[in-house]
């Protein structure tokens, strides 16, 4: 059954015209937002090409690695043809995409910005909050200098035996500080090591109830300059959907809201895969 968002769901034109963009309909979302009130909006999350899809079957769609918000699979399957994954990288999505949550894991084209983000920084000293098996942290790790150092958080053991395995075989496991802990813990000690001020690049894609904690740890650990990465900000679109309350959601919308108002930093809310807001810290914290 197709479901149509009510008029108190509607988004704003121009979030709604970015949301239809695709090859269905293949104006740009800035010619859309002209048309935007001619047709009622759709939810639509990932790679779903239906309207009525739900956000179980985003969930699907991105552990099948076809994660991109409001792009139909045929876009999707356009934009992963025209990433540049490591051949490493690749095995791991392969041999993550059959295991428990593989929908977690960010998709290649995300990766290959995140590494991207910390060439144009020269980043040398990163951090990243939820490793997963450790498809993000790779990319990152790969973009690094030889001398470069990524401290990778991680609570669940299993996972990162997965991870590591990948590290070695890309040959960057030397880059990489693996921490199995609480990722706040983890801050913490840093922090309390006299860490302050000396990091980069950090990205966050760990619990999404923790995400305040995260930011405001990682902006003591950030220098000025640096960023900090979130990622999944428009969590299956359910962020713009006022009749979706459960406590992840609303914690995400409470902390974009907080970003927004945040003077600490510049922000870029990047609708690429599930949505990653990029924040630079202006001032010392
Ligand atoms: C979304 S996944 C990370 C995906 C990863 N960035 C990637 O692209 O492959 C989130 C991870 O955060 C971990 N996690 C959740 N809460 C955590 C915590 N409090 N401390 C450390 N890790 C945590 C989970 O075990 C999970 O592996």
């Amino acid at each position: 059954m197709r479901r149509l968002a009510s008029a108190s769901s509607l988004p704003p034109p121009a979030e709604a015209a970015a949301l239809r963009f695709g090859p269905s309909n293949p104006l740009p979302p800035r010619a859309l937002s002209l048309t935007a009130s001619a047709r009622p909006w759709r939810p639509r999350y990932l790679c779903s090409s239906s309207s009525s899809a739900a956000a179980a079957a985003a969930v699907e769609e991105a552990r099948q690695g076809r994660k991109q918000l409001g792009a139909t699979a045929q876009l999707c399957e356009y934009l992963l043809a025209n990433v540049r994954e490591h051949p490493v990288l690749r095995e791991l999505r392969e041999e993550t995409a059959a295991m428990r949550g593989s929908q977690m894991q960010v998709s290649p084209a995300q990766a290959q910005l995140l590494a991207m983000l910390t060439q144009i920084l020269g980043a040398v000293r990163c951090i990243e909050v939820g490793v997963y098996t450790g498809y993000s942290s790779l990319a990152v790790a790969l973009a690094l200098p030889e001398s470069g150092c990524l401290v990778a958080c991680e609570r669940d053991e299993r996972c990162l035996e997965v991870a590591k395995k990948y590290y070695q075989r890309a040959g960057v496991a030397h880059k990489v500080d693996v921490k199995h802990a609480l990722a706040a813990d983890t801050l913490k000690s840093l922090i309390d090591n006299g860490e302050a001020n000396s990091y980069d690049f950090a990205f966050v894609d760990a619990d999404k109830r923790m995400y305040e904690k995260y930011y405001e740890l990682l902006l003591k650990l950030v220098r000025i300059g640096g960023l900090i990465v979130i990622d999944n900000v428009l969590w299956y679109g359910r962020v713009a959907d006022p009749l979706v309350n459960d406590l992840k959601t609303i914690s995400i919308r409470n902390f974009n809201k907080k970003l927004l108002e945040d003077n600490r930093v510049n922000i870029s809310m990047v609708p690429i895969g599930d949505g990653m807001t990029i924040c630079r810290k202006l001032v010392d914290t």
